[in-house]
């Protein structure tokens, strides 16, 4: 069940009208839903419960402090990929300890950070980040534990853009040099070889290629523990796709779906390993427990009529959403108040643009709205890789966020252009 609907022809998030919304907190503004996040975070964790699991969402999809907090009252850890995201997971009251740490270029800084935090691991993703973390931990005199990220070279049939675990990839280490990568590690005095991962890329409707590469990471723990090396967890990264509303699209697998069979498949290799030992099952996921959570309530500044297209000019811009731009990503975008009937354009199809210098621009293209100047539009399923990949870009504020929680309205960030913009830092002769 959305709790996104319209109401006597009015968009509502949880009873909240949007016009409503748009009078107090102007726009653009991301509006995300309490009730629907809950949920599709409880999907995972109730397909997890009861099993050795953990769920650390991908904060890079949203990382709102007060969406941290909620997901991390609820139980949640985090898949951080910077040091930044971890002050963050911290500000918000999540615990370190669930905390593990993914991406291909860690500092030694960061590196110090999070082992100064203890989190749970480090997602290692080459031999010079294992010699680098192998250096810093032992200069703190701590050791590290670590799962490397390797690249099970399955096909996760997405945008090339967000696929991750080809050959031809930067993510992980090579299938076939895994072992080996094992261990050299092992030689290594200050880590603590705990887990393996994977993560082979983003919004996958269907979950047959995650379960494959599951396969081949199972392959992988046990070729490791005929050689001595018995690893605690297996990290199955996240990557399940949800609804954009594409015409003509399949519809994603569920999620609570998808981890049961995940399990069925652990326990049945389990069973057939008789040695009892458990493994924690660990997924990543971003999109799937924010993306639905979250619209873009923009409003119509102008409506311009080209020699060639027609322009719905709105408030909002690439650098609120990057999707379009970046991806060429379809996202639904429909008006807050439908009243198709009065309208005389009602028919005439618009490229929805944002009024930052560039052709590339845009949110929506030949669009069949009815929509006049000062009309609200929401762009729908927007609470993943929105608000997180925004910018400053033309020295545009940010957008304000807020969240609705069964009939009540928080701002949880305001609407910012920050200061440092007009600082100047140094006066240069
Ligand atoms: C290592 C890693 N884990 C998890 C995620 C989350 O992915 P998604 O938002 O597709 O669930 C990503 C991003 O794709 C990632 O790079
Ligand atoms: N930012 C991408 C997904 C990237 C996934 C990060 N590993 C998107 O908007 O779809």
């Amino acid at each position: 069940m959305s709790h996104f609907d319209y109401q006597n022809g009015v968009l509502h998030a949880e009873g909240v009208s949007l016009p409503a919304i748009a009078e107090t907190f102007g726009t653009p503004t991301y509006v995300y839903s309490k009730a629907q996040l809950l949920d599709n975070f409880d999907a995972y964790a109730n397909a997890c419960a009861g099993r050795d699991a953990l769920v650390c969402y991908a904060m890079k999809a949203n990382s709102n402090l007060a969406i941290l907090d909620l997901l991390a009252r609820r139980g949640a850890g985090f898949d951080i990929v910077s040091g930044g995201e971890l002050l963050r997971v911290i500000a918000a009251g999540g615990d370190p300890k669930k905390v593990i740490f993914s991406g291909v270029g860690k500092s030694v800084d960061e590196m110090r950070l999070a082992l100064g935090h203890d989190i749970l691991c480090f997602n290692v993703e080459s031999i010079p980040e294992l010699h680098r973390l192998n250096d810093v931990a032992g200069s703190l005199g701590k050791k590290a534990r670590i799962s490397l990220r390797v690249n099970p070279n399955v096909d996760a049939k997405t945008h090339p853009y967000i696929a991750t675990g080809l050959k031809a990839s930067k993510f992980g280490v090579a299938f076939d040099d895994a072992l080996a990568t094992y261990r050299t590690a092992a030689q290594l005095p200050n880590l603590e070889l705990v887990g393996i991962d994977c993560h082979i890329g983003s919004q996958l409707l269907d979950d047959t290629p995650l379960l494959e590469a599951l396969d081949r990471l199972i392959e992988l723990i046990d070729t490791l523990a005929a050689e001595g090396i018995h690893l605690h967890h297996l990290d199955v990264g996240g990557g399940l796709g949800i609804d954009y509303g594409v015409a003509g699209e399949d519809q994603p697998a569920p999620a609570g779906d998808y981890v049961r069979r995940v399990f069925q498949r652990v326990e049945a290799w389990r069973a057939a390993r008789h040695d009892g030992k458990g493994i924690k099952v660990i997924f990543e996921p971003g999109r799937s427990i924010v993306g639905n959570t979250g619209l873009l309530l923009t409003k119509v500044e102008f409506i311009k009529h080209g020699e060639e297209k027609n322009f719905c000019i709105v408030d909002a811009a690439m650098n609120d959403m990057a999707r379009p731009a970046l991806y060429q990503a379809w996202m639904d975008m429909q008006p807050v108040v439908r009243r198709e009937a009065q309208r005389q354009n009602a028919g005439a199809v618009y490229d929805v643009v944002g009024p930052i210098c560039e052709s590339g621009d845009w949110l929506a293209r030949d669009r069949e709205l009815p929509v006049e100047a000062g009309d609200l539009l929401v762009m729908k399923t927007a609470g993943a890789y929105g608000m997180t990949m925004a910018s400053n870009y033309n020295t545009r504020g940010r957008a304000a966020e807020v969240i609705v929680d069964g009939g009540q309205v928080h701002l949880v960030r305001r609407r910012e252009l920050p200061e440092e913009l007009f600082a100047l830092e140094s006066v240069i002769k």
